[in-house]
């Protein structure tokens, strides 16, 4: 009797995959488009915007390249003052609604320059250079604006200007607190318990690490609920 030729194929049932994949709007594409310093250089059109903002040094350049998974998208450094300008980024996001029905959504990601940092104020006391108010308060197109918090310093009394001034203009806020990998369990519940008072939002902070990429999901989701209800 002629033997059966042994195979590696794998018996019974296909085993079945699952990975966590948020529901939702996924960031696809992430190009560098301009930087300005004055209403007349931002882009046209009515492209909806969302902003970050922060102290400088904060990590506000290294939580972009994290959020669009993109090493090298912003110029991220050691020494503060690095952003200068407001800068602004083609974002693509794509969902897939079923097997062959996508939706894709166009926004800016617009990279502020860092606040509180006294060599680019040339020792003028304002918070910060007027340009960037101007932006936060004249662009129509400005849906949400992420205020970032370092982890380690809940308290800085310029954050706290910040923020208030921010609430007194009427912008959409979403607070993060960035470099938690920094903290260690007990230091993260209890910093982060204090800026959810000094801070208080609509929606509560999103702690991020973008060395670890630790809070993207909750902020793509954050910033999906701009996308999508834009689009509805
Ligand atoms: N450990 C750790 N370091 C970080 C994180 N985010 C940023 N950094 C570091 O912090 C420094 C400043 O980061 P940037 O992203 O350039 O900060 P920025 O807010 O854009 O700074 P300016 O443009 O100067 O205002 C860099 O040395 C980064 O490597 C983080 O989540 N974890
Ligand atoms: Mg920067």
């Amino acid at each position: 009797m002629q033997k059966r030729k042994k195979t590696n194929k794998p018996q019974g049932p296909a085993p079945v995959y699952t990975r966590k994949v948020p529901a939702g709007p996924r960031i696809i594409a992430a190009k560098y488009n301009i930087s300005c310093v004055k209403e007349d250089q931002y882009p046209e059109g009515d492209t909806v915007e969302v902003a970050f903002l922060g102290r400088s040094n904060v990590g506000k350049s290294s939580l972009i390249n994290s959020l669009c998974n993109y090493r090298g998208l912003a110029l991220v450094s050691g020494q503060p003052g690095k952003t200068k300008t407001i800068n602004f980024f083609d974002i693509e996001s794509k969902e897939n609604i079923s097997e062959t029905e996508e939706r894709r959504y166009n926004w800016f990601l617009v990279d502020l320059p860092g606040y509180g940092f006294a060599k680019t104020n040339k020792g003028n006391r304002d918070l910060w250079s007027s340009f960037i108010a101007d932006y936060i308060l004249h662009s129509p197109r400005l849906m949400l604006l992420c205020l970032l918090i370092d982890g380690r310093h809940p308290e800085m009394p310029i954050d706290k200007q910040a923020f208030d001034w921010l609430v007194q203009a009427g912008v959409p806020l979403q607070i993060v607190v960035t470099k938690i990998d920094k903290l260690n369990s007990k230091e993260r519940q209890s910093n982060l318990a204090k800026i959810k008072e000094l801070y208080p939002t609509e929606t509560p902070p999103i702690p991020y690490s973008s060395l670890k990429h630790t809070g993207r999901e909750l902020l793509q989701q954050r910033i999906n609920e701009i996308l999508v209800g834009d689009e509805a």
